[in-house]
């Protein structure tokens, strides 16, 4: 029995098996060597997206494996960091991995994580709640036509959404949504680091909803997961006391199978960070938070500031080291975050290990789960 419910787990035990996947075999050009460095040989063409399911995941696995060497603090030579870049790009880049990922907005796939938000968005009228201050509340509740909920035709000003790692998806009559991405696919897609995406400077410019889905397990920093969770408040539109809201999804298995993360534990983070949990759900790969501000303080502040070390939540090597990390301070830029981090992670890593009663598998093993879960192969 695979520890995961993943049904595609078997393809995983081949890679582990370090069966080179045949993408990665393909050679295009004979001649073409591996440049300077042979280490840099990654024997495959650029133009080529994997088409099976194991070759996608080798892919996602290997772009992962280098963003986080990229998001080391270890990194401190420029040279190793452009060998490590031009390993990506030879991979196919970015653009490739996008292609690779299983995405939750993702339409041929059914939208899965879209339909959720625009359910959880018309069930809790968000974006009404503020109109026509004074005005009689407008009651929207759906009426069943065959078995299907039909909602009325209301008047709603715009709601506004922030779509983080957005990629290309998406668009409904009444959201107006900004999308941005590191790496856009579609020219409505702003090229922006969600860090440095400019903060509204009025109420009305901000957002109703910001949207992280399938992002923080994107990011190879824990720490910066972390900052994701603070930063996403400047950007929403307070409501009477209460604020806007912020969409997350995950793969499941980041809060079911990880040594350092579950489902109360996130809760808890997410309470730590400012948020209410006001819906959730799990399908059978992802999982599915919308939260919404809590009431500010009288400083304005929505969070308790407490700072979110990685902690042990459950034992066990067959577990993948999903986390998020809290602290304070600026979001860190890859391949600066402080030695002393890194180090501290390292240990309790080996603590962990060493409390683990099945602690039987070589460490690679265990690196190989955190990038299958720091990647997006849900
Ligand atoms: C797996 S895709 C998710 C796509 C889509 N949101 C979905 O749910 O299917 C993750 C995307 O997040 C983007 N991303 C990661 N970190 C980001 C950041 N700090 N700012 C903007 N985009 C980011 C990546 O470029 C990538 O395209």
């Amino acid at each position: 029995m695979p520890h995961t419910n993943n049904a595609y787990a078997s393809d995983r035990k081949a890679n582990r098996a370090r069966r080179k996947p045949a993408f990665l075999t393909k050679r295009v050009n004979a001649k073409k060597p591996s440049a300077a460095d042979p280490s840099l040989a990654v024997d495959i063409d650029p133009a080529t997206v994997p088409k099976g399911r194991a070759d996608k995941t080798a892919l996602i696995r290997a772009y992962h494996a280098i963003e986080k060497q990229l998001a080391s603090p270890g990194l401190t030579d420029p040279e190793e960091r452009k060998k490590l870049v031009k390993k990506q790009e030879e991979l196919g880049g970015l653009a490739a991995y996008q292609a690779a990922s299983v995405h939750g907005g993702d339409k041929s796939r059914g939208g899965e994580s879209s339909k959720w938000l625009i359910k959880q968005i018309k069930e809790l009228k968000i974006g009404l709640e503020d109109k026509g201050k004074g005005k009689e509340k407008v009651k929207v509740e759906p009426t069943i036509v065959d078995g299907k909920k039909v909602w009325p035709k209301i008047e709603r000003r715009e709601l506004r959404l922030l779509d983080v790692g957005a990629i290309a998806d998406a668009d409904w009559p009444w959201i107006s949504t900004v999308s941005i991405d590191l790496n856009p696919q579609a020219p409505h897609v702003l090229p922006y680091n969600f860090f440095d995406y400019p903060v509204p400077k009025t109420d009305d410019d901000k957002f109703d909803v910001v949207a992280l889905s399938l992002v923080m397990n994107f990011e190879g920093s824990l720490v910066n997961r972390g900052h994701m969770l603070l930063h996403a408040h400047s950007y929403l539109r307070p409501s009477a006391s209460l604020g806007g809201y912020l969409y997350i999804v995950l793969p499941l298995q980041c809060l079911t199978n990880s040594r350092y993360l579950s489902h109360d534990h996130f809760r808890s983070i997410l309470a730590s960070t400012g948020w209410d949990v006001i819906k959730q759900h799990d399908s059978a790969k992802l999982t599915y938070w919308l939260v919404r501000q809590k009431e500010a303080d009288a400083d304005g502040k929505r969070g308790d500031g407490k700072v979110w070390k990685r902690e042990e939540v459950r034992a066990g090597v067959h577990r993948n080291n999903f986390t998020v990390r809290v602290e304070p301070g600026e979001p860190v830029e890859r391949g600066t975050r402080k030695e002393q981090e890194e180090k501290e992670e390292n240990k309790q890593a080996e603590e962990a290990k060493g409390n683990a009663v099945e602690a039987t598998l070589p460490a690679a093993e265990d690196e190989d789960e955190e990038e299958e879960w720091g990647g997006i192969d849900v």
